[in-house]
C-alpha cells in the first residue's frame, strides 16, 4: 500500500527565497506528522502546497501513490483539508459556518453530526451565534469544525490550538486523537509534539533537517 501522502522533491521558490527546498518524506495512513522550526523556517508554506493553495516550483505529491496535480484541485482540498493559522470565517452564524463547504457543494448537512462535533470542540450551544462575536480562540475552533465537517482523508493543521486554553487545547488533541486521521500539524509547543506527534519532522531555512520519532528529534 503506498504512503497516504508523500511529498517528493518538494520545493518552492519566491525571487530567488527558497521557502521550501526539496522535502521528500512519505507519510504512512492515520500518521501524526508534527513539524517545528522556528519562526520562517517554511512551516507553512510547506504545509499550503500539501493541498496546492500554492504551488510547488519544483517536485510533487502524491496521494495514494497518485500524483496530486491529476485530481482536480476542488477535489484534492477536500480530501486533504486545511485549517489555516488565521482562518477567515464569513459573516453569518457559526452553523452556517461550520457547514459552508457542504453547501458549497450542494451535499447534504447533517445537523446532529455538526452539533456533535462542535460540542466535542466546546462550543455546544453555539450554532445560531454570529461569527463576529467570537474570541480567536472560538473562531479557531469553528474553522476546524468546518474543514472536519468536509470529511477530509489527510487533515492539515497550522498551529490549530495557538490560541486556545489549555481546556480546549486538551479537546481539540482529543478530538484528533478520536477521528484518527492521516495529520500533518504545525506547532511551536514541544510538549504537544510528544503528546501528539507520531514523527515529527524539523524544518529550517526550507529544509528537513530532522525526522523520526518525537524523542529523537526533540532534545
Ligand atoms: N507568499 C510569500 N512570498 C514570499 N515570501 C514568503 C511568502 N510567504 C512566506 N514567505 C517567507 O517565507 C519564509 C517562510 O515563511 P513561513 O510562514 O512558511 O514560515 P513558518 O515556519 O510557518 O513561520 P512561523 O512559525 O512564524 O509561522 C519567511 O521568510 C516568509 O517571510
Amino acid at each position: 500500500m503506498p504512503p497516504t501522502l508523500e511529498t517528493r522533491n518538494l520545493t518552492r521558490v519566491v525571487e530567488d527565497d527558497r521557502l521550501v527546498d526539496g522535502i521528500s518524506v512519505a507519510i504512512r495512513e492515520r500518521e501524526v506528522i508534527v513539524i517545528v522550526g522556528p519562526s520562517g523556517a517554511g512551516k507553512s508554506s510547506f504545509l499550503r502546497l500539501l493541498n496546492r493553495l500554492d504551488e510547488p516550483t519544483a517536485g510533487t505529491v502524491l496521494l495514494d501513490g497518485v500524483d496530486y496535480h491529476e485530481i482536480p484541485p476542488r477535489e484534492l482540498r477536500v480530501r486533504v483539508g486545511l485549517v489555516p493559522q488565521s482562518p477567515a470565517l464569513v459573516p453569518g452564524t457559526v452553523f452556517e459556518n461550520a457547514t459552508r463547504g457542504l453547501t458549497l457543494r450542494n451535499e447534504p448537512i447533517d445537523a446532529e453530526r455538526t452539533t456533535q462535533m462542535l460540542t466535542q470542540l466546546g462550543l455546544d450551544g453555539y450554532e445560531d451565534r454570529t461569527v463576529e462575536e467570537l474570541s480567536g480562540g472560538e473562531t479557531q475552533r469553528v474553522a476546524i469544525a468546518r474543514t472536519l465537517l468536509n470529511g477530509p482523508e489527510v487533515l492539515l493543521l497550522d498551529e490549530p490550538t495557538a490560541s486556545l486554553d489549555s481546556a480546549s487545547e486538551a479537546r481539540v488533541e482529543d478530538l484528533l486523537s478520536e477521528l484518527g486521521l492521516t495529520t500533518v500539524l504545525v506547532t511551536h509547543d514541544e510538549e504537544q509534539a510528544r503528546r501528539i506527534g507520531d514523527r515529527v519532522m524539523e524544518l529550517r531555512n526550507g529544509q528537513l533537517v530532522r525526522l523520526g520519532s518525537p524523542t529523537e528529534v526533540l532534545s
